[in-house]
């Protein structure tokens, strides 16, 4: 399977401090790669690096082929935020036909992407009068628009219930299945096992790059927060 992202060396200086320290690892294509970590480890800024829009302080990100943030990436990667870019004073399907139009998406996409997302109900409300998780939504509506090769999702099921966590997640598999990489951060160790590779990350550098399975049995535990527990014991 081919590499999607390809990562070597990654350091990344924030506020004076090094928050990414020499970081190494690639997304295959055609499948869910989670990025799991605690709080503040550097996992959004990791991310950042991937989509390109962080200052780095050395090492290389290459995505499908270009340096990352390369222009021709543009409508071939998808990226949502923890905090979504779309715009408080649209309708979900507005904003959505906006970004389409940005990506030079097909229209029919606007449909497609609601649908996906669940907010069929809700295309017609301003995004300000959503709810955070609604909202959340809508972001990830807009970074499916064109069927990217790349889909990178900074916790994209904060705030959800366990039905909707349960579709995205479904989701997420049936984009991998039709060929596009996904790379997605959470903090809820829950979320790790339904991932086809882990990397976990805990102060700005990697403890492991594997599949859940291998990971248990690595460690000799039976669920993965107790494997992070086993590997941060050993770092
Ligand atoms: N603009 C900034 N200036 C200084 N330090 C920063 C800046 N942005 C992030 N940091 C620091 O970099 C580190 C990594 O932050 P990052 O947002 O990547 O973490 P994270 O793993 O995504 O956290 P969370 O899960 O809480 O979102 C943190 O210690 C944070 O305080």
């Amino acid at each position: 399977m081919a590499d999607s992202v390809a990562v070597n060396g990654l350091r990344v200086v924030r506020g004076g401090r090094e928050v990414v320290r020499g970081v190494t690892f690639e997304v295959p294509e055609g499948s869910v790669t989670g990025l799991l970590g605690p709080s503040g480890c550097g996992k959004t800024t990791l991310l950042r690096c991937v989509v390109g829009v962080q200052v780095v302080a050395g090492g290389t990100v290459t995505v499908l082929g270009h340096p990352a943030g390369s222009p021709v990436l543009r409508d071939r990667v998808g990226y949502s935020t923890q905090s979504p870019s779309v715009y408080a004073d649209l309708t979900v399907r507005e904003n959505l036909r906006y970004f389409a139009s940005v990506l030079r998406a097909p229209a029919a996409d606007v449909e497609r992407v609601i649908g996906e997302v669940g907010l069929e109900e809700r295309a017609d409300q301003l995004v300000g009068t959503l709810s955070g998780g609604e909202r959340g939504r809508a972001g990830l509506a807009a970074a499916l628009l064109g069927r990217p090769e790349l889909i990178v999702l900074d916790e994209p099921t904060v705030g959800l219930d366990p039905v909707l966590r349960e579709e995205l997640w479904s989701l997420f598999h049936r984009l991998a299945d039709r060929g596009a990489a996904l790379l997605v951060s959470s903090h809820v160790m829950d979320e790790a096992a339904r991932c086809d590779r882990l990397l976990l990350m805990r102060d700005g550098a990697l403890l492991a790059d594997d599949t859940p399975q291998a990971l248990r049995d690595r460690t000799g535990t039976a669920d993965l927060e107790q494997a992070f527990l086993a590997l941060v014991r050993t770092a």
